[in-house]
């Protein structure tokens, strides 16, 4: 069997191997020739699976994105060809919500106030929205929680309207799909419009797909005056992002948000599992089994639970801003999608041990996601 796989995808040597021969490519340029004779292929967010690529595509029998976004497959045509197709919904949720953690405490600490006294809204509330409402419940915020699909369906008790979240969050931070069209549409769901609404000195943060805020209005309203925090992890036109919007940027980063090790190969994981089924082949292979070590393991946090406590151990695991580091410097020299190649990597909150001796410092440790000891 002929295996395509994205060159920024771990461990597919290991798990897919056994399966047959293994081809790399680069995932803004696969071209449709290099279809032909392919049985799999795995992608990741920057391969658009389309009409064009499969063009050759004479032997194709499965597609698998190491994503949760699935906006840059079209599923509809996959289904036409009788092509199986498969994501990896929540492989990477756990890495995001913290992302988000890590930013906003940094803000907290840089500019002096407590989380606890913010209203936090959260718009998207699917994997990543509900892991991020448990984490920041733990720190003690009022949350506001907005997702219309699920508010129709009956799914989400007490959710708000996406106005009041403008009206009244001090905080806003998206996780919703990109979708174009449509009664739930999200594209440009911050806008010109609704942008001056804000309160003032609000901090959004995006990091789910950058199309969701016009990246052009929100430029505009910095340039004129605007006074949000911005935490930035995706952009409009990725690559080729707007860089005039990097010095109104607090937190910014090269959509490495769901980056931990854990998250990507979570990802491989999952399609790793997807293929095994379709072939009808026992699953043999365990992520964990190829994970290192983490550098830190334990930390004794005795029954202290305060903000600056948690920010610490949160920064030990991971601060947001050395990523910013990684952005202002490399941007202009290797470029947009380099960086992303060689990120560093990052670990999970889960990879931390905490030792306390409170048990209700103990749930809050382990809502925000940490191993939590209680002794
Ligand atoms: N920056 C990064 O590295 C990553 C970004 N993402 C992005 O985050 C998105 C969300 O991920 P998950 O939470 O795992 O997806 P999910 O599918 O579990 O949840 C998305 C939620 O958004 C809701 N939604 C849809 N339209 C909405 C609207 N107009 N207003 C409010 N809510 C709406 C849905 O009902 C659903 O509950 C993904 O689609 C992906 O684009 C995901 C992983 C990593
Ligand atoms: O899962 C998603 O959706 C993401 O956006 C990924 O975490 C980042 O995607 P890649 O570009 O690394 O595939």
């Amino acid at each position: 069997m002929r295996i395509l796989a994205d060159q920024n995808m771990p461990l597919v040597e290991e798990f897919f191997s056994e399966f047959g021969e293994i081809t790399r490519f680069a995932g803004r340029e696969l071209s449709p020739q290099q279809l032909v004779d392919t049985d799999i292929l795995l992608v990741r967010s920057i391969t658009n699976v389309n009409e064009n690529l499969l063009t050759h595509a004479n032997k194709l029998k499965f597609v698998g994105t190491a994503t949760i976004g699935t906006d840059h497959v079209d599923q509809t045509l996959l289904k036409q060809k009788g092509i199986a197709f498969s994501s990896a919904p929540g492989c990477n949720a756990t890495a995001v919500a913290e992302y988000v953690i890590s930013s906003l405490l940094a803000l907290a600490q840089e500019d002096g106030f407590n989380l606890q006294d913010k209203t936090v809204g959260i718009i998207g509330v699917g994997n990543i929205g509900s892991r991020l409402s448990k984490k920041i419940a733990a720190l003690g915020c009022n949350v506001l929680l907005c997702d219309p699909p699920k508010q129709a369906a009956g799914e989400l008790e007490g959710g708000v309207s996406l106005d009041t979240i403008i009206n009244d969050a001090d905080i806003l931070s998206f996780h919703v799909p990109l979708v174009k069209e449509g009664a739930h549409q999200t594209k440009h769901l911050l806008n010109k419009h609704n942008l001056s609404q804000l309160k003032d000195n609000a901090i959004v943060v995006n990091s789910c797909r950058g199309d969701v805020i016009d990246n052009q209005a929100l430029l505009e309203f910095m340039q004129a005056g605007g006074g949000l925090s911005l935490v930035l992890d995706v952009w409009e036109n990725e690559p080729t992002i707007e860089q005039a919007l990097l010095p109104y940027t607090r937190i910014g980063s090269v959509h490495i948000a769901g980056h931990s090790l854990e998250g990507k190969a979570g990802g491989t994981d999952m399609l790793y599992q997807a293929v095994c089924q379709q072939l009808g082949k026992p699953a043999t292979h365990k992520m964990a089994n190829f994970l290192p070590e983490p550098e830190f393991t334990e930390v004794n946090l005795g029954n202290t639970f305060s903000e600056t406590n948690v920010c610490q151990l949160v920064h030990s695991v991971y601060d947001a801003r050395r990523d910013f580091g990684l952005l202002k410097q490399g941007l202009n020299s290797v470029g947009f999608d380099s960086l992303r190649k060689n990120y560093p990597g990052r670990r999970e909150f889960s990879t931390l041990t905490v030792k306390c001796s409170s048990s209700a410092n103990a749930k809050r440790l382990s809502q925000l996601g940490f191993n939590v000891i209680e002794e």
